[in-house]
Formats: structure tokens, C-alpha cells, sequence
């Protein structure tokens, strides 16, 4: 099961009877799923032998698939001294690290100002209740 595999060894199970797939530095055999894959087995053909993290993440995928991946690991990727971070190829056979990362910078999570904007949006509703209550008060 913790068998280490590179990404040259995974990218030559491509076809649809020995396929396998790296999905956050982990190495699925994803053969024996091909037929049953709700999303088709086009998508996973053509992430065969690649990094498909993003493709997965990207689809929302739910538990119980997470489950199923879980039943297909086969094994790790290897990381080689030197490595700036997990390869990411995309469908495109384009590749690049995580270090830099070619989207948004700001991945993370909320910015502060957005922390901020909630706060803001919290007190007025505060407020505006605070009045209202008492205008109510005021009137009976
Ligand atoms: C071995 C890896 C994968 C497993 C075990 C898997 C499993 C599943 C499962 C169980 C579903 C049903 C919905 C859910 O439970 O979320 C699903 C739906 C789907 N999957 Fe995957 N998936 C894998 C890889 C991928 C990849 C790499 C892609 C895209 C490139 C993909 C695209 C989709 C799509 C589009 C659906 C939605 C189908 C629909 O609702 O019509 N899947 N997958």
C-alpha cells in the first residue's frame, strides 16, 4: 500500500485497463473504476497518469467519493530532493509548482477586509434592530 512511486512510473498507466492517478501526492488505480465513474470515464482517461488534483477539487466532489478514492490508493508520489513543491499538470500537459502559484496570490483564505465588511454588517443589523425595538416599546 505505501509503495512510492515518480511521476514517470504513474504516467505510464494511461489506458483505460491500468490507470492510475495522482491526487494530492497520492497514487490512485483508479482501473477498476473507470466504468462505474459517475462523471464518465472520458474525464478520467484524460487525466490518466497525471497530477488530476485540480480536476477533482475543482468538480466538488462528495465524501463518498473521497471514500472510494480512498479504496483505490495504491501508494505515494515520490518527492526527489530538489523538488520546489508537488508537480501540478493539468489536462493541457502543462506543468507547474505550487510555490508559485499561477492564479490569485490570495488562496488562502478571506482577506481581512472582508473580516471586516462581516463586522461592519453585523453592528448595523445590531443597530437597526436596537432602534426598531424601541421605537416599538415607545409606541405601546
Ligand atoms: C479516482 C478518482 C475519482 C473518483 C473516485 C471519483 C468519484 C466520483 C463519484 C463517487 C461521483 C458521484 C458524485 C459524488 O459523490 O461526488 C463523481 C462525480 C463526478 N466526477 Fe468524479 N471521481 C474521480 C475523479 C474525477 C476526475 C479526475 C474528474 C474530472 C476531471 C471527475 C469528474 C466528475 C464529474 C464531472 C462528476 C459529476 C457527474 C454528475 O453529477 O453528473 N471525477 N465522481
Amino acid at each position: 500500500m505505501s509503495k512510492t512511486f515518480t511521476l514517470s512510473d504513474v504516467s505510464e498507466h494511461t489506458s483505460k485497463k491500468d490507470l492510475f492517478i495522482v491526487i494530492h501526492d497520492k497514487v490512485y488505480n483508479a482501473t477498476s473504476f473507470v466504468d462505474e465513474h459517475p462523471g464518465g470515464e472520458e474525464v478520467l482517461l484524460d487525466v490518466g497518469g497525471q497530477d488530476a488534483t485540480e480536476a477533482f477539487e475543482d468538480v466538488g466532489h462528495s465524501d463518498e467519493a473521497r471514500d472510494v478514492l480512498n479504496g483505490l490508493c495504491v501508494g505515494n508520489v515520490e518527492k526527489k530532493e530538489g523538488d520546489d513543491g508537488p508537480t501540478r499538470v493539468t489536462s493541457g500537459g502543462a506543468t507547474t509548482t505550487t510555490n508559485k502559484p499561477p492564479r490569485s496570490a490570495g488562496d488562502g483564505g478571506l482577506s481581512i477586509g472582508y473580516y471586516a465588511l462581516i463586522l461592519l454588517g453585523g453592528t448595523l443589523a445590531y443597530v437597526a434592530f436596537q432602534f426598531l425595538a424601541d421605537n416599538t416599546v415607545k409606541k405601546l
